[in-house]
């Protein structure tokens, strides 16, 4: 039991205790005993977390500045501290800003837009401050001078936690060499253990920042990356959520701060890529959800034309005989011309009717009057009548349901649910026989349940939502005004059928303008700066949404040559290319990565599950307005399934062309190795037969390359002539490319289509040609006797040719 439980019962102030204690918490004073929270757990890490955050917003203020960012980073022993000093040449940070940006967690310049930033929340270079304040005692330096100011400002601050406000030490105007950018140096309590994550986020950064120039000078190394573009990323511009985005919440605050009266106006102006046409079908899903729909029913037919009349008549009371029998005639004639007719339609009918009655007789058709032949001709469209048990419905419905089931069904049950339906819209209290689809869905599993139990009938889920849609799609959409935005806003019911109407309207996917991916050529280009590999792919997703935001995956593999064999694939994680270098594990990323069935690829994955093995490097890069991280340190990226979805659509792509390259390099090696073995037989054998026969030694390269189904390009000499010929004995067209360098004689072509280059006493013959499978093609040309030549292929691979040359 614990000492306030044990209070329990004795009385009162508990409450009132407790309440003494009881008091807000500055945001400064959380993250200050919450530093995990903000990627500052250690020394090692803390000192990554802070050259990390301070880097991140250098880059971004230089892009949004349009300045090639120039980037240098120093880490210095300082007794018993390590000093961090980060400096850019950025648009620099102005004179009132300076201590609410170093002195003030949540704030920052980036929160409330919707634009590929790296910086997203407003806490990461306060929070480094903060973690260096608690950790050395010592007050942040800031130097900053903007672009054209001619002194640079310098503070001294700490952030007083209890009021998460800046409190500055000192305050001067100073010189400073750069003639713009902004210079940080913290003192923490700091270890390099992190030295290899700290060395990997600087390289990667690198790797997609092509247009960056980073330095980093630590204790023991100095890395250097030089600048490889000075084509900064494509400018992103800001926008609106996008409709399939929102949550509720968000919504109803939307909906309290718009200035639209109209859902259509709201819609419009509030949300990216909704016009009008788009605002009309969202507002039509909206009124299925909210009004529901009016049943539709088959009118009743020509002959019983004379009752309906008579119905409708005898609802007409003192309008004068022919005015009413006119009026009757007409309205029962233009019921044979509908398919199906709901309650609207035939009170828009009567209404049309009385109009030109009411004009041609000259007498009114006031609105009781209407009322009373709307009701009279529906009564007729439903066949209300007790006697027949709704006998019109149930036919009617019988179609629908007929219609969607499959023939396994016998007719009675067919019948047995269609006569169970019938009562439920008959009976309904609803007049005007409107529901929604949650209705419709409530009356055929009543039906349904039913008929199953008397008549000895199955009916599956499929087949009752199957006569639910075709039950729905028969009925007509309401002509109502839906709400207005402040009625939508005062109930959360309403808000969230427009919510789910929104959702539900096909709309096109966010403007891309927002966001500036990588691009996969420069993603390849960037693997094969860093892995000297065999191969290298890359794939770059369209936008999709999440939460209103849109985001784009990109994908790049690097695989064999000088990559690491041994041991698990290198998987490297980017976010708004900023590298993640902690919590690998928590990462939608890794999951999605270990979830791949790699096998299919053609790579080693024991067990078939998990990060492959092997000589491979996996990268991943998301885009994004808004990227979903699993905390405030930004290390690894939430499980959002449209964002898991897309990163396994952009790796399977990339993938695909590894599967390709792979499945070759195996057919290739399978090839060389059959070859190495004939390589041996054959002199073996041709020995033997040259012995045994006493015939002339045969030609094995001949031979070895029919066998293999290779090309052969081969050298003969006769005299002073030289031939060299491409047989082709493969079973596709072969482009080959032959260079024969020829050294001691000029060479006169004879015969073929070749040129012949003369460099420092060598003759470069080169001669292209195109050989159809089962062809060959020569080239004749003449040299003196002392000759000497060395030939290049190209054009095909090692393991398809055969050079005797
Ligand atoms: N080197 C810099 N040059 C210019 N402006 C800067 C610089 N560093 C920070 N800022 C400004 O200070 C703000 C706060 O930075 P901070 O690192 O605290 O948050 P953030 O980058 O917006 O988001 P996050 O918390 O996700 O990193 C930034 O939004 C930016 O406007």
């Amino acid at each position: 039991m614990t000492s306030y439980q044990s209070q329990l019962g004795e009385g009162e102030g508990i409450a009132e205790e407790l309440a003494e204690s009881q008091r807000s918490i500055s945001i400064a004073e959380f993250f200050e005993k919450n530093k995990h929270m903000l990627g500052f757990d250690s020394g090692a890490r803390g000192l990554v977390t802070a050259v990390k955050e301070a880097v991140d917003n250098a880059l971004d203020a230089c892009e949004e500045a349009g300045i090639a960012p120039d980037i240098y980073v120093e880490i210095q022993e300082a007794g018993d501290y390590y000093r961090l000093i980060v400096e850019d040449n950025g648009p620099g940070i102005t004179k009132e800003q300076i201590p609410k940006v170093f002195g003030k967690l949540l704030y920052g310049s980036r929160f409330h837009k919707r634009e590929q930033n790296r910086g997203q929340q407003g806490i990461g270079i306060s929070a480094a401050v903060l973690y260096s304040q608690l950790t050395s005692g010592k007050p942040a330096k800031i130097t900053s001078r903007t672009k054209g100011g001619v002194d640079a400002e310098y503070f001294e601050l700490i952030i007083d936690t209890d009021t998460n406000e800046p409190e500055i030490d000192v305050e001067e105007t100073t010189t400073w060499e750069r003639p713009h950018g902004t210079r940080i140096e913290l003192e923490m309590e700091a270890n390099m253990r992190a030295r290899n994550q700290l060395h990997d986020y600087i390289k990667h950064t690198a790797v997609v920042n092509p247009h960056a120039r980073i330095e980093l000078r630590e204790p023991s190394e100095h890395m250097k990356y030089e600048r490889v573009t000075d084509q900064l990323p494509e400018e992103t511009e800001e926008i609106r959520p996008h409709p399939h985005g929102v949550e509720l919440g968000t919504l109803i605050k939307m909906l309290d701060a718009t200035e639209s009266y109209s859902v259509s106006g709201f819609l419009q102006s509030e949300f990216t890529r909704v016009g009008g046409k788009t605002a009309d079908s969202v507002i039509d899903n909206f009124r299925d959800r909210h009004f529901g729909r009016e049943m539709a029913w088959r009118p009743p037919e020509a002959h019983e034309d004379a009752d309906v009349a008579r119905a409708l008549d005898a609802a007409v009371a003192n309008k004068g005989a022919d005015a009413t029998a006119e009026f009757a005639d007409r309205v029962s004639d233009a019921l044979d011309g509908y398919e199906r007719v709901s309650h609207h339609e035939l009170s828009a009918l009567v209404d049309d009717v009385a109009d030109d009655v009411e004009e041609k007789y000259d007498t009114t058709f006031g609105s009781t009057v209407r009322e009373n032949a709307v009701e009279a001709g529906w009564q007729a469209v439903i066949g209300v009548d007790a006697d027949d048990e709704y006998e019109r419905l149930r036919s009617d419905l019988y179609g629908l349901v007929d219609e969607v089931t499959t023939t396994q069904k016998d007719d009675a049950t067919i019948q047995g649910l269609a006569d169970r339906l019938a009562p439920k819209f008959g009976d309904a209290d609803d007049r005007r026989h409107r529901f929604t689809r949650e209705e419709i869905r409530e009356f055929v599993r009543r039906a349904a349940d039913a008929t199953e139990e008397y008549d000895d009938a199955t009916f599956g889920e499929t087949a009752r939502e199957n006569v639910v849609e075709i039950v729905w799609e028969s009925a007509e959409r309401v002509p109502d005004d839906p709400p207005n935005v402040k009625e939508i806003a005062d109930d959360r019911d309403t808000s969230s059928q427009l919510l789910e109407a929104m959702r539900e309207t096909d709309i096109i996917s966010p403007p891309t303008d927002c966001l500036a991916p990588i691009n996969a050529d420069l993603i390849e280009e960037g693997l094969r700066k860093e892995y000297d590999a065999d191969f290298y792919s890359a794939s770059t997703r369209d936008a999709s949404v999440h939460g209103g935001d849109p985001f784009i995956v990109e994908a790049g593999l690097a695989y064999g040559g000088d990559v690491e064999a041994e041991g698990k694939a290198e998987v490297m994680r980017f976010a708004n290319r900023v590298p993640l270098v902690y919590q690998r594990g928590a990462c939608a990323t890794t999951d999605v990565v270990k979830n791949i069935n790699w096998r299919n690829y053609n790579l080693d994955q024991p067990g078939g599950s998990g990060i492959p093995n092997g000589p491979v490097v996996i990268m991943v890069h998301i885009a994004s307005t808004n990227v979903p991280f699993t905390s405030e340190s930004k290390d690894a990226v939430a499980n959002v399934p449209e964002l898991e979805s897309e990163i396994e659509l952009a790796m399977r792509e990339a993938a695909r062309e590894l599967k390709s390259f792979l499945k070759k390099r195996r057919s290739m090696q399978q090839r060389r190795e059959k070859q190495d073995k004939l390589a041996t037989i054959l002199p073996e054998m041709a020995e033997k037969l040259t012995q045994v026969t006493g015939s002339e030694e045969l030609d094995i390269d001949d031979t070895l390359a029919r066998i293999m189904n290779n090309v052969l390009v081969e050298r003969e000499r006769d005299g002073d002539t030289v031939r060299l010929t491409i047989e082709n004995n493969s079973d596709r067209a072969a482009d080959v490319e032959i260079t024969d360098i020829v050294a001691g004689s000029e060479p006169a072509l004879a015969n073929g289509d070749a040129s012949v280059v003369e460099m420092d006493g060598e003759w470069f013959v080169k001669w292209s040609a195109s050989v159809s499978s089962g062809d060959e093609t020569t080239l004749e040309y003449e040299v003196d006797d002392g000759a000497e030549f060395e030939i290049s292929v190209e054009g095909l691979e090692e393991e398809r040719l055969t050079v005797d040359a």
